[in-house]
């Protein structure tokens, strides 16, 4: 290990031990029953560089619903098979809304104003679906071949907790329906959304299965090209403008990195370049981000004096 690995390693483990015993604040997310029923008080934290050294740390070996960090995976699928064309039908402005809002849609004419909110991944799941024959087999497949693991699978026992509760989602998908903007029948754009939401990784893998964005749009560890430098860039600046819904200015603020974050209590931050840290634990703050995952980010760039600014 070089040293300035070893000093990382150091750095997180410290932190890690003192967040750890800090007051665990929020709530698992208690719209999607299976979710709820997480225990609140797992923590698990994976840091991996480019040179491919990778560290864990408690429980970082453990999988769970990753939810909408999903909806990066997702964007950069379509991204990659129809190109500029995507943002005809989504825009890239933060909404500075909840990411299940309804609010802006009408006067935007059922263009969302970003790929993150909910709005916006329905609208990419109706592309999807009109791109392929088996979008949720075309997805995962994707996921596979970017991972570079083949166990990776939906959870089949949370997109039906998901679809049975999602009076939003399916009143957002009614409504851009009806300005326009979902082609396909609005159950199964809805059934394909929260499959992709239901997909399981652990901090480990969501480390390595997002080496993309930190490698110039390659994979590390097999040099399959995901998406081009200029795409790379793009997801990273809408993951550092939109990532975390009405927090996304917070996050900039605090933490200073391109980043992710999913209702699961999941979040996958990037420095461009150097590496891919991810965190879970599910206890959410009010804006549906992971407390002690903000909290711990936060404290980890403030260390390490690392952002993209
Ligand atoms: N922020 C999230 O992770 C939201 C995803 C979740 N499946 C939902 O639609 O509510």
């Amino acid at each position: 290990m070089i040293s300035k690995e070893k000093e990382y390693f150091e750095i997180i483990n410290k932190i890690y031990l003192k967040v750890i015993k800090e007051e665990n604040l929020g709530e698992t997310a208690n719209y999607i029953p299976e979710l709820s029923k997480i225990d609140g008080e797992k923590f698990g934290v994976s840091l991996l560089f480019t040179d491919q050294l990778q560290f864990g740390f408690g429980d970082c070996e453990e999988k769970f619903s990753i939810q909408s960090i999903s909806k990066v995976l997702l964007l950069a699928l379509v991204y990659r098979d129809i190109g500029e064309k995507i943002w005809e039908r989504v825009d890239v402005e933060p909404s500075g809304t909840s990411f299940n809002s309804l609010l802006q849609l009408e006067t935007d004419k059922g263009i969302p104003r970003n790929p993150f909110i909910n709005s916006g991944a329905l609208v990419v799941c109706d592309i999807l679906i009109d791109i392929c024959d088996d979008p949720k087999a075309y997805f995962l497949d994707f996921i596979k071949k970017v991972s570079g693991n083949y166990s990776i699978q939906y959870s089949d026992k949370i997109a039906k907790s998901e679809f049975s509760t999602a009076y939003r989602n399916a009143a957002l998908t009614n409504f851009i329906k009806s300005l326009g903007n979902i082609h396909n029948s609005p159950d199964d754009v809805l059934d394909l959304y929260v499959y992709i939401c239901s997909i399981e990784m652990s901090c480990m893998e969501l480390s390595k299965t997002f080496s993309f964005l930190a490698n110039k749009g390659k994979n590390l560890f097999d040099d399959y090209q995901v998406l081009n430098i200029s795409q790379t860039k793009r997801i990273n600046a809408i993951m550092q403008t939109c990532g975390f819904y009405d927090e996304s200015g917070e996050f900039a603020f605090r933490v200073g990195l391109p980043g992710k974050s999913g209702v699961g209590g999941g979040i996958v931050a990037i420095m461009p370049k150097y590496y891919i840290v991810s965190l879970w634990s599910p206890k959410l703050n009010l804006k549906g981000n992971s407390y002690r995952g903000m909290k711990f980010l936060e404290e980890f760039t403030t260390a390490t004096e690392d952002s993209i600014f």
